[in-house]
């Protein structure tokens, strides 16, 4: 049963699809609730609220995923939850026009001081002259971030006949043309408009792009808003600026800290705020709880993710043709742990034929989750397979081939440790299934399934009856049994299948046959 913790207030008909998962129980409560037990937890959907630290993934050890209804994922440590092998998923778009319609509602706000005039009336004034405004009409807009909602915020403000220029490094000319803004240095961002709005996501790069320093070079009077992130805008500058009259006005739908407690920006009336409203309405809430409960569903399922932060995302399409590889690689990593008997320094892989037409650097990933199964106590899946190679001082190498040895399709990987090197290949055969057709200098062929023993021996009459005999004389029967030699009376092996593992003892047992080298079991 798939334990489900939903942390923050999600919407509960968003996260219908989830009531379809099989075997999920879903638990609407906070993390520190006493009646939570954090050890049993499959998936953990939040929102921002929710702070998901290290120290909060140490207490989850089934976690497998963590979904955020929202876009930013400055609450989520994504590297420790990466490291984990944990995938972060987000729901990138459901939440983009709310986000952009309320940053236009909070621009047009500040510019006509709707909420200072609401206040007013409601106070029983009536002072038409206290609240003249500036019209949006012919003033410039500079645009920090220029995403999802940064393209949106740039649409409407040329309808409103505004002049928009965007700072974004990642925003290619061709797109700025498309969109029909005008791309430029931050410097010339920060000289030239009347409005600045920020649409980044919060990073060490963008955490204060607008401190004191770029509020210099602003011009006198100039609005400032922030309903991206917190910190994006400094707010210490920021109280600084409006303090000495340079900033004419500014609109935050977000702080640093939230709820931001007795902050120096709020006793000002030309600042106005929201309390993180951007996503907040019924639309998003239902759009972003329904792609993340999709996803989580998914996933669950055994289906792809797309919309995964630690992820390569595939889609279903890819997925389909990549899924038989995909096994093959995993039971090519797991076969080379169980035979390789030394520290593995380097493991490459070559892949040739038609396989090479798909996501390869998917497949080294599930062959490396292959290899360090049982080699080491974390669960190392796609996620964090390079990254867990990497600490452990692995090399790993993608090559492509042209010799397939014959097959339509060849994965090939050699494992490197100090003293020897083995290699293993494998194939897909469709209508027919994986097959291990090569191991450490042998072409063989056998299905990578179950319990197996991988015999090394000397071609000698016989052999082959003498271990049929002695596993027989012990009622242990051999599902299958494949041979493959280099010559006659040379060095050979053999791969037999059985329907459980085999004990101590028996493998003891075989091992006293002269012709035989080494015995190797191998559990996949
Ligand atoms: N107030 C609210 O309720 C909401 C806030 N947000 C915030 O808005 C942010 C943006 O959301 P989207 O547009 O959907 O994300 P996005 O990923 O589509 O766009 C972010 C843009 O920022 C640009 N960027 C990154 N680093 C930059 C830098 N150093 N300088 C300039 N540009 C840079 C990227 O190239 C990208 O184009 C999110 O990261 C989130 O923090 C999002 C949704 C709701
Ligand atoms: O969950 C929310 O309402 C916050 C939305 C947000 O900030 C985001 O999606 O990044």
């Amino acid at each position: 049963m798939y334990q489900i913790l939903v942390a923050d207030a999600i919407n509960a008909e968003g996260l219908e699809p989830l009531l379809g998962l099989e075997e999920a129980e879903i638990i609407e409560k906070k993390t520190d609730d006493p009646e939570v037990r954090l050890e049993d937890i499959d998936a953990l959907l939040v929102r921002s609220a929710t702070k998901v630290t290290e120290a909060l993934l140490n207490q989850m050890p089934r976690l497998k995923i963590i979904a955020r209804a929202g876009v930013g994922v400055d609450n989520i440590d994504v590297p420790a939850a990466t490291k984990k092998g944990i995938i972060v998923i987000n729901a990138p778009d459901g939440n983009t026009i709310s986000t952009a319609e309320h940053t236009f509602a909070m621009m047009a706000s500040l510019m006509r001081n709707i909420p200072q005039a609401h206040s007013s009336v409601k106070n029983l004034e009536w002072k038409r002259n206290a609240f003249i405004g500036t019209e949006l009409y012919g003033k410039r807009l500079g645009i920090v971030g220029m995403g999802r909602i940064g393209s949106e915020i740039a649409k409407r403000a040329k309808v409103f006949g505004m002049n928009v220029n965007v700072f974004d490094p990642f925003l290619t000319k061709e797109r700025a043309a498309k969109l029909g803004v005008e791309s430029s240095t931050l410097d010339e961002l920060l000289g030239g408009a009347d409005i600045i709005t920020v649409h980044t996501p919060l990073t060490p790069e963008t955490k204060g792009i607008i401190n004191e320093e770029a509020l210099k070079k602003t011009k006198k009077g100039i609005y400032l808003l922030n309903c991206a992130r917190g910190g994006i805008i400094d707010e210490q500058d920021l109280a600084k600026y409006v303090a000495n009259g340079h900033v004419g006005g500014v609109a935050l739908d977000v702080f640093e800290a939230e709820p931001p407690g007795e902050h120096p920006l709020l006793k000002y009336d030309n600042v106005i705020v929201t309390p993180h409203l951007g996503a907040s309405t019924k639309e998003a809430q239902l759009n972003v709880a329904t792609q993340v409960a999709k996803e989580v569903r998914s996933f669950f399922e055994g289906k792809p993710v797309s919309s995964s932060i630690n992820l390569p995302a595939i889609s279903n399409d890819v997925y389909e043709k990549i899924q038989p590889f995909y096994q093959i690689s995993k039971q090519i990593g797991h076969i080379l742990s169980q035979c390789v008997k030394e520290g593995v320094h380097e493991l490459s892989v070559t892949y040739s034929g038609s396989v090479t037409d798909l996501e390869t650097t998917y497949l080294t990933k599930a062959m490396l989750s292959g290899f360090f199964k049982n080699r080491i106590d974390v669960n190392v899946n796609e996620v964090n397979a390079l990254l867990t190679a990497k600490e452990r001082g692995i090399t790993v190498g993608e090559k492509i081939s042209t010799d397939a040895f014959g097959y339509d399709n060849c994965i090939a990987v050699t494992a490197k440790g100090e003293e020897s090197a083995f290699t293993v290949r494998g194939t897909f055969i469709d209508h027919y299934g994986p097959r291990i057709v090569y191991l450490n200098g042998f072409n063989i062929d056998f299905l990578p399934e179950g319990n197996l023993l991988y015999i090394q021996h000397m071609d000698r009459p016989g052999v082959i009856g003498h271990v049929g005999q002695i596993l027989g004389d012990q009622g242990i029967n051999i599902a299958t049994m494949q041979v493959g030699r280099k010559k006659a009376g040379g060095e050979a092996i053999m791969v037999l299948a059985f329907d459980k593992p085999l004990s101590e003892a028996e493998l003891t047992s075989l091992e006293k046959l002269d012709e035989i080298v080494s015995i190797n079991p191998i559990i996949l």
